[in-house]
């Protein structure tokens, strides 16, 4: 930086980091905080912004005092204005159990969170990742999910909150990107897993560990026969760092593209921690769709990414992960 007549000058590269400036928004959440430490690991600033509504500070308690680290209390449903290259947009209730719970909260979340975080980019000029989902597919009628389905969601169901909420953000990245030149990436995210989901989290992996673990029965809704594909978390932090370093908008989706139906699932972690474990069969949830198994060619060619972590060892770490942690 230089003085000349009076005015600050910068030199050519002078502003130039060597560390990227990351915003996670949700990073105290299950997703969200092992992103973060992922990208303390590999030498990024970040500063996490999260409301603790479904997020948990504990998740990220173990990088206080790291001096390229900080957390911020606040809900992205009001503006915030920090300085960023990157912004990691996680933040939202994301198991059903949650997302119904205040449905009007979880529509604010995307809507008006993914706004604010729209308008941070565009000023910053920071690239902003969106964390969509394959609920926007709602219960699809084309199978495998590519990115070119446009979905089959009820707009009035229980389920909407957090379909349509996601939906509209998608649409809000795309307006950002036409009218602004936004640097946008949406990424689709499948069901994942790993250690560090809450035990009432009531979502099937999460739910079935906890009920075989306690002894208790597991609880299969309808008769099992829904399919689901399931991806490891790690496998999951890597697709959304890959797509955020690409110049890929995307939409993109990341998920495991091994397809189990609900009961086998049961039948698995029966296996793995206790076979003499029952399992109770309870009703369907209204709208809950009938299969789900992403198609990830797109991301195969443009991100030379695919989930690496099979079902069995992914399910051996959040099983040590659970036990550690409930009795
Ligand atoms: O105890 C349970 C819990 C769930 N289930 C069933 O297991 C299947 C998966 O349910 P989950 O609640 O884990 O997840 P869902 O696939 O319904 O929704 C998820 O989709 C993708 C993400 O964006 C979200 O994390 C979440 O909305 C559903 O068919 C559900 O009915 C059970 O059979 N028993």
């Amino acid at each position: 930086m230089n003085v000349v007549n009076g005015k600050i000058v910068f030199n050519e590269g002078s502003v130039k980091r060597d560390v990227n400036r990351v915003l996670v928004t949700g990073g105290c959440g299950f997703i969200g905080s092992h992103l973060t430490d992922r990208l303390l690991r590999e030498g990024n600033d970040v500063i996490v912004v999260d409301s603790c509504f479904s997020g948990h500070k504990d998740n990220i308690s173990q990088h206080f005092g790291n001096p390229r680290f900080e957390f911020i209390r606040h809900d992205i449903i009001e503006p915030i204005l920090v300085e960023v290259d990157q912004i990691y947009h996680l933040a939202s209730p994301a198991s059903p159990v949650f997302y119904q719970d205040n449905g009007i909260k979880t529509i604010k979340t995307n809507m008006l969170g993914t706004l604010n975080m729209l308008g941070l980019a565009k000023r910053t000029g920071a690239v902003m990742l969106m964390a969509s989902t394959s609920e926007i597919y709602g219960d699809p009628t084309v199978h495998p999910q590519t990115e070119e389905y446009w979905g089959n969601v009820n707009p009035i169901g229980i389920r909407s909150c957090y379909d349509e909420g996601k939906r509209i953000a998608e649409t809000l990245c795309f307006e950002y990107f036409r009218q602004n030149q936004t640097n946008i990436r949406v990424a689709r995210i499948f069901n994942t897993y790993g250690p560090r989901m809450l035990e009432n989290d009531g979502r099937v992996i999460s739910n079935f560990v906890v009920q075989a673990l306690r002894k208790k029965p597991l609880t299969v809704y309808g008769d099992g026969s829904q399919s689901r594909s399931f991806c490891y978390v790690d496998d999951t932090v890597d697709g959304l760092i890959r797509l955020m370093n690409s110049d890929c908008p995307g939409p993109i989706n990341i998920g495991n593209p091994t397809e189990y139906s609900i009961l086998q699932l049961a039948q698995t972690i029966q296996k793995m921690i206790d076979p003499s474990s029952e399992v109770t069969f309870k009703p369907l949830p209204t709208d809950d769709p009938q299969k789900r198994k992403p198609d990830i060619s797109k991301a195969r060619k443009l991100l030379n990414w695919e989930p690496t972590i099979t079902l069995e060892d992914g399910l051996k770490k959040t099983i040590a992960d659970f036990q550690a942690r409930i009795r």
